[in-house]
């Protein structure tokens, strides 16, 4: 499990670094590091370093600073280098005279020959040569979105990039883009990462994400923000010992689907089938579907007579009136740990009072959509942690936000992101399979919170081997898949998980 600091975290790091090791040092070290990793991108791109034209986009504070220092390192390495100062004025000047004395090139973006965007002609032609971009625009201190000539820069950028720190155009903390922004090849980062490499579209601007040592990461206090990692998922799967028998690796109660929407009965109740080796118990209008499909299922019509369970996975399908209520209030009664996911969320927005049924001990799960957390608690907003984080606290449950970056947030504020880097998941019936992993797992005995996260993980990952996979051919993009295939993906998704 992977952490992730806020920009606050890692000044306050920062700051104690400081006292025994001198900025400058420090600077120097981040700069060593994004020196040796561009080299080898551009190695790797342009056949070489040496006699190769790297170009620096400098902005006016440390992150700056680091590109120019960065800049020094190429120019020992025999690269050419320009730097475009987006604030000549500001620009690190340490950084700026070393370069300098290095032989570097140093001009400012905006002039003199600026084209009508405001760019200076010394500036474009140097970027029209470009074999890679140093992206110093902005790292830790950015805000908003880019500014004019920082964004028409930036705009213009065709070679491979490698961002120092953060890709600018990206959010540090939200991870989310408005406007121009970097689209990097690699980013270098220094002592840990930083919610904007994991959180929404920050994750796929990021590229390859190094983290690189710098003196910073042993004065960084416990993270409260985490990524799984597939060998973490496939460490805490659940796998029946020889001592086990079906009840004792824990049984899942499915409660979903109804007349109307018989499919979320099978989905979720499959999807429990093959999260784990115990049993399915499912209770619904939906019982003689669901044996159709699933045979191993033990079905019946209603909740009240569906027999002993370790959880409930409790609501898609179930519809939002008295039937689904009482469904509901029973699962939450039972004393056992409860996902609740679709209906079950909109029915316990309409009425609070169903939450008194809840027996306090046992662990509930929230699985809304933002359709869902807004009928729950509001809009979710640009910082989709924090929105999580208040409602986890708020209702005492686990909140897990569904979304291309899957957040999922416990009562205590510990967060995990589960970062997606495509779209396939979005499909009508992927979330009813989301929540028969979700309950297969907390029936396991998994922690709540791991649960949900190694449910992401292994459902985001069914979902591309479906898209990717030999049946959808070899296109880079994918093929379309319904959540049957995302369904059918899920033992390669675990086997593949458990591998790694
Ligand atoms: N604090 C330190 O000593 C260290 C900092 N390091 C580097 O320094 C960075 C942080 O430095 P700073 O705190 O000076 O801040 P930054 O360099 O991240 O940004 C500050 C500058 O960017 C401008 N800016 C902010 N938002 C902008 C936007 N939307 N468009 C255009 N310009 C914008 C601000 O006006 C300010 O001049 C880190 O990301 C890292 O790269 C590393 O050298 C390691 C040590
Ligand atoms: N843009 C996206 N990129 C990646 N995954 C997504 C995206 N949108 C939704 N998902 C995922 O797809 C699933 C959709 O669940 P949900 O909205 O409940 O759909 P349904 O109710 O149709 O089953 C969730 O796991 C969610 O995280
Ligand atoms: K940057």
């Amino acid at each position: 499990m992977q952490g992730a600091w806020t920009p606050d975290q890692v000044r306050d790091a920062e700051r104690s670094v400081f006292t025994s090791t001198p900025e400058p040092v420090v600077m120097r070290r981040a700069a060593f590091a994004v020196a040796v990793h561009g080299a080898r991108l551009l190695a790797e791109t342009a056949g070489a370093v040496a006699g190769r034209h790297v170009v620096l986009l400098v902005g006016a504070g440390g992150n700056g600073g680091d590109a120019l220092w960065a800049g020094v390192e190429f120019r020992r390495r025999g690269a050419g280098v320009t730097a475009l100062l987006l604030s000549p004025d500001k620009a690190h000047p340490a950084g700026s005279a070393a370069l300098r004395r290095a032989g570097g090139v140093l001009v400012d973006a905006a002039g003199p020959g600026a084209d009508t965007a405001g760019v200076g002609a010394a500036a474009a032609g140097a970027l029209e040569r470009a074999d890679l971009v140093v992206d110093g625009i902005v790292g830790l201190s950015a805000r908003g979105s880019l500014r004019p000539l920082a964004a028409e820069l930036v705009s213009r950028v065709a070679a491979p990039v490698v961002a120092v720190d953060l890709p600018s155009g990206v959010d540090p903390i939200t991870g989310a883009v408005d406007g121009p922004a970097v689209d990097a090849d690699l980013t270098v980062t220094f002592g840990g990462r930083k919610p904007g490499h994991v959180l929404g579209t920050g994750s796929v601007r990021s590229g390859a994400v190094v983290v690189a040592g710098i003196g910073v990461a042993e004065h960084l206090p416990e993270p409260d923000l985490f990524v799984l990692d597939a060998a973490d998922v496939g460490a805490g799967w659940p796998v029946p010992r020889p001592q086990d028998d079906k009840y004792s690796q824990g049984v899942v109660g499915v409660a979903a689907g109804s007349a109307t929407y018989p499919g979320a009965a099978v989905l979720a109740t499959g999807s429990a089938v093959q999260a784990t080796s115990g049993m399915v118990r499912y209770a619904g209008s939906a019982a003689d579907l669901v044996r159709s499909h699933w045979p191993e299922v033990v079905a019946t019509g209603s909740i009240t007579d569906a027999g002993r369970v370790q959880a409930w996975a409790v609501g898609p399908g179930i519809g939002t009136g008295a039937s689904g209520r009482e469904v509901l209030r029973h699962a939450l009664e039972s004393g056992r740990p409860v996902c609740a996911d679709a209906d079950s969320i909109t029915l316990l927005a309409e009425d609070p009072t169903l939450w008194d049924a809840r027996d306090p001990d046992a662990a509930v799960v929230l699985t809304p959509h933002a359709g869902e957390f807004q009928r729950l608690a509001g809009e979710v907003g640009a910082d989709r942690v924090a929105a999580a984080r208040e409602v986890a606290r708020r209702f005492d449950v686990v909140l897990l936000l569904k979304g291309n970056t899957t957040v999922v947030a416990a009562p205590d504020g510990r967060v995990l992101v589960n970062p997606s880097v495509h779209a396939w998941p979005a499909t009508a019936g992927s979330g009813d399979v989301l929540t028969g992993l979700i309950g297969a797992l907390l029936a396991a005995g998994i922690d709540p919170w791991l649960a949900c996260g190694y449910a992401a993980h292994a459902h985001a990952l069914a979902a591309e081997l479906a898209a990717f996979g030999p049946e959808a051919g070899d296109d880079p993009v994918g093929a379309p898949i319904g959540a049957s295939a995302l369904l059918r993906s899920v033992p390669a998704a675990i086997r593949a998980l458990r591998a790694s």
